[in-house]
This record gives structure tokens, sequence and C-alpha cells, in this order.
């Protein structure tokens, strides 16, 4: 087994400031010879400590160590238990050197593990590492981005401002379910989505996106996010994709939507035609938007 260099951390979304620190891993790694490795929770710490106070995630856990895996880390994901939440800096320090023989720690200027962490500074990890045989190195620091932020804006619908911090576009995937088949009718059939539970969804309103089919194929598509006055039968919130030019069946199969930009806000409709009316027109605005 090789050595390794590693960081620790929650790495929810993998965002430009996640990205900023797991390339200096890998160059540091690189460098010393030794695998660079990500060890991260199966879930927010907060999900354990706090249930309530618990944010949705902006990636999946197995997205996230697609993500991470990218650029060129290799992920280790580990449950985030009470037995983990009770150790302190130094037993995880001592855990990391037995159990994944790890050399050299990256440490980010907010990291705190261990259930002691919150008093320690970088320096103190340094110190605590020089007794134990293990290089602490700090992080970069990318000011402006933070997995809040980014769950914030997506909750929001500013999908731009989402995508600026993520480095990509935000992504969402889902099962197609059954609606009340009145799409069809006015020639805007939708795949009905039920999102992955426990994934932050985007406000209310219409994105232009762009649509990943099972057979691995992306398509444009209009997506509706809410809870359709025009023809509501109760509050039910629902996430719904027009996939423009394209015919089949989808009920069952698993999708993933990649959000470009909104376009507007959910409307109540007069008429089923004036809501038929817009659909062309946004139709045109999403063909417009994804070229760009
Ligand atoms: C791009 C797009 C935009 C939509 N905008 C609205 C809207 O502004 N107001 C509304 O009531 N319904 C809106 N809808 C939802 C339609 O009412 C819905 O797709 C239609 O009633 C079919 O429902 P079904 O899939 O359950 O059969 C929109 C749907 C799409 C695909
Ligand atoms: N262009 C398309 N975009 C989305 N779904 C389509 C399209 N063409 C066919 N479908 C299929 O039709 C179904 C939607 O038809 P619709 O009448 O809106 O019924 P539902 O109310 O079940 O959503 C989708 O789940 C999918 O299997």
């Amino acid at each position: 087994m090789s050595d390794k260099a590693a960081v620790i951390g929650t790495f929810d979304g993998v965002h430009l400031g996640h990205i900023a620190v797991l390339h200096k891993l890998k160059e540091e790694a690189d460098n010393r010879g030794l695998t660079p490795i990500a060890i991260t929770f199966d879930r927010h710490p907060l999900a354990l400590i706090d249930p309530q106070r618990a944010p949705k995630a902006i990636t999946s856990i197995p997205k996230k160590e697609e993500l991470i895996l990218r650029s060129g880390v290799l992920p280790i994901v580990i449950p985030f238990d009470e037995e983990l939440r009770a150790t302190s800096a130094e037993d995880w320090m001592l855990r990391l050197k037995r159990e994944h023989d790890v050399r050299m720690l990256v440490v980010g200027y907010d990291t705190t593990f261990g259930c002691d962490g919150i008093a320690y500074s970088i320096s103190d990890y340094k110190r605590l590492g020089e007794r134990l045989g293990i290089e602490v190195i700090e992080a970069p620091f990318v000011p402006g981005i933070s997995s809040s932020a980014i769950r914030k804006a997506i909750a929001n619908g500013e999908i731009k401002e989402a995508n600026d911090m993520l480095g990509r576009h935000f992504s969402l995937s889902g099962i197609v379910v059954a609606g009340n088949r009145l799409g069809r009718t006015i020639g805007y059939p939708t795949a009905n989505i039920m999102p992955s539970p426990g994934i932050v969804v985007p406000a209310n309103g219409v994105y232009a996106v762009k649509i990943t089919l099972p057979d691995g194929k992306k398509r444009d598509a209009m997506v509706n996010i809410g809870v359709r006055p025009t023809i509501r039968r109760g509050n039910e919130k629902t996430v719904e994709a027009h996939i423009i030019d394209w015919n089949g069946d989808l009920y069952g199969k698993s999708v993933t939507l990649t959000f470009y930009s909104r376009l507007r806000d959910e409307i109540a409709f007069k008429s089923i035609d004036a809501l038929r009316k817009q659909l062309d027109a946004d139709r045109l605005e999403v063909m417009k938007s994804l070229r760009n």
C-alpha cells in the first residue's frame, strides 16, 4: 500500500473552492510521491448532530465521488456516525496514519475535524502533525464561494450564480413518474421527475436545461418546477421536463437535468390556450439560451 496525502471534508457540491483544495492536494502529493485521497462523509455532519438544521445536499454521494475523482483525487466515503463525532483531533490523525497510511494532510483555513477541533488553529494541527509524523500543509482559500451560498442560490432560482460558484452546471437526477396525462393533450408532453430525496430543488419557475436520457444522450429541454396554478389540483410541487423535438417512453427511467438558466416565474393562466402560447414562446427562448 502506497503512502497517502489526505484532505478531510464534507465537499458538498465539489465547488470551485473545493477544487482549488483538491488541486493543491494533488500537486503536493505528486511532489512527494504520495497518493492523494479525500476523506469525505456519507452525510452532512448536521444530519447526525442536529437533523432539523441539516441542509439539503447539492450533490448526491455518487456524484460527489465522481467529481472528486475527476480532479485527480481518490474519494473515500466514511459514515459520519456517533463514534466519529466523538473522535478527537489527535485520534483522527492517528487513525489517518494507521488505517490509511497518511503522511501528509492538507488543512483548510476553516477546517475543524475532531470533537475538540473547534479550538484548533492551523498551527495547532501543524504541531500535532509534527508530533505524530504527519506533515500538515495549509490549503488555498477562494473567497466568496461556499456550499451554503450555493444551496441558497439554487433554492432562490439563481442558477447562473450557483453555476458560477460551482464552476459547472448544477444537476438534479430522478425517476420519471406518471402525471395526470394532460401534457400530451396540449402538445407538450412532460416527463414528471421525482428528484432524489435530500437534494436541493431550485425555486419554482421555468428553466432551460439539458436532459441526460437513459441511453446517455443529451437533449434540450424546458423544465417547470412548481404547483402548476393553471391546472392545479392541490399543492403538490412537481418537476417536469418537456424534451424538445423528442418522442419516447420514459416512465420508470432515471434521467438527469443539468440547469443552464431560469426563464421566468410560474404563472396562473386564465386558459389552457394562454398556457400553450406561453409554452411556444418558452420553447424558442430555451433553444436560444442553450445555443449561447
Ligand atoms: C416549460 C413549462 C412551463 C410551464 N409553465 C407553467 C406555468 O407558468 N403555469 C402553469 O400553471 N403550468 C405550467 N406548466 C405546467 C403545465 O400546466 C403542465 O405541464 C401540464 O398541465 C401537463 O401536466 P401533466 O404532465 O401532469 O399531464 C409548465 C410546463 C412546462 C413544461
Ligand atoms: N418530448 C417529450 N418530453 C417529455 N416526455 C415525453 C416526450 N415525448 C413523450 N414523452 C413521454 O410522455 C410522458 C408524458 O406525457 P404526459 O401526457 O405529459 O403525461 P404525464 O402526465 O404522465 O406526464 C413522459 O413521461 C414520457 O414518457
